[in-house]
């Protein structure tokens, strides 16, 4: 399994991190609410060097909103503070503002706002964060991993400045539970996983999490069975078909993944709060 990340691009998001670091009294960290276990870097900890750390979910829109409470709930011994927002439509924004009031300043530099930096995996949500608190829309965005560009210091309020840069941090890919919640979220590149076992992977997690909202959005008379198979009859009604009038797993796994992420099976979480990480499947090293 490739995970598109190679050492020496780790050591570079590093070096940056580093260096911004320096710059700032504090550090918002972005998680995806649908993955927030696999989204949240463990290594980064000792790099931030007692920073406060403010922990925002984002994709409220997107995720189960019990299972996003029990995340913050859980998450709170973590972070200096957490929250969840929709980094899209800003709603949640203003809980984050009044908790970004209570940070203090790491030091004294008469009335100087406080500095902060977001930091992230690719594509949770950092740019368009930014944009929300900034109410610019200048600061790239994009569905695709990667792409966030430009770098300056951009006022929030009076109090508050924030690093136009987001920091990227890689994804710690350990389990393959982890390259499967990364992948359907679109925090790694597709290319991860093979898109028929992320499709199958995917029938199989709904049938056992959210079994008829998914029967119904597919019209299957009964979402139960072998997933590759659901997964084929997802195929042949939507007509996802070859020549010969064959399914095309691969479409069909394409078309269930996109409907994932674009909320059409309604709000999901992949990763529970109240679940154990600690006995998953430890993959080798040369995948990590
Ligand atoms: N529905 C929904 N979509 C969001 C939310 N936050 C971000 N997005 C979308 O997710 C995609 C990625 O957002 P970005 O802000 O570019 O993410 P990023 O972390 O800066 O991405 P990289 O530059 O790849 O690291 C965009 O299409 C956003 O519109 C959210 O809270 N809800």
């Amino acid at each position: 399994m490739d995970v598109q990340w190679y050492p020496g691009q780790m050591a570079k998001a590093k070096r940056l991190l580093r260096e911004n670091l320096k710059l700032v009294d504090a550090v918002i960290e972005v998680l995806d609410a649908r993955i927030p276990h696999s989204s949240k870097n463990p290594d980064i900890r000792d790099l931030l060097a007692r920073r406060p750390v403010v922990g925002v979910l984002t994709r409220l829109d997107l995720a189960d909103p019990s299972a996003t409470a029990e995340w913050v709930k859980k998450l709170h011994s973590d972070y200096f503070a957490v929250t969840a927002v929709n980094a899209n439509s800003g709603d949640g924004v203003k809980k984050l503002l009044q908790l970004l009031k209570g940070l203090p300043q790491r030091r004294k530099h008469g009335q100087r706002p406080i500095r902060l930096i977001v930091v992230g995996i690719p594509n949770v949500g950092k740019s368009s964060l930014i944009n929300r608190l900034t109410k610019r829309s200048a600061a790239a965005t994009g569905d695709k991993p990667g792409i966030t560009k430009g770098k300056q210091w951009v006022r929030v309020n009076e109090g508050l400045e924030i690093l136009d840069t987001p920091g990227m941090l890689w994804p710690k890919i350990t389990s393959e539970r982890q390259a499967f919640g990364l992948a359907t979220a679109g925090a790694v590149k597709d290319e991860i996983l093979d898109p028929v076992q992320m499709g199958v992977e995917l029938v199989g997690f709904m049938q056992n999490e959210y079994a008829q909202r998914f029967a119904e959005r597919y019209k299957l008379e009964q979402a139960e069975g072998d997933p590759r198979h659901i997964l084929n009859e997802i195929g042949r009604r939507r007509g996802c078909l070859v020549k010969g009038g064959e399914v095309d797993l691969e479409a069909a796994a394409r078309l269930v993944v996109k409907d994932f992420r674009e909320g059409r099976l309604g709000r999901i979480t992949l990763e529970k709060a109240g679940e154990s990480y600690d006995e998953d499947e430890v993959l080798p090293d040369d995948h990590r």
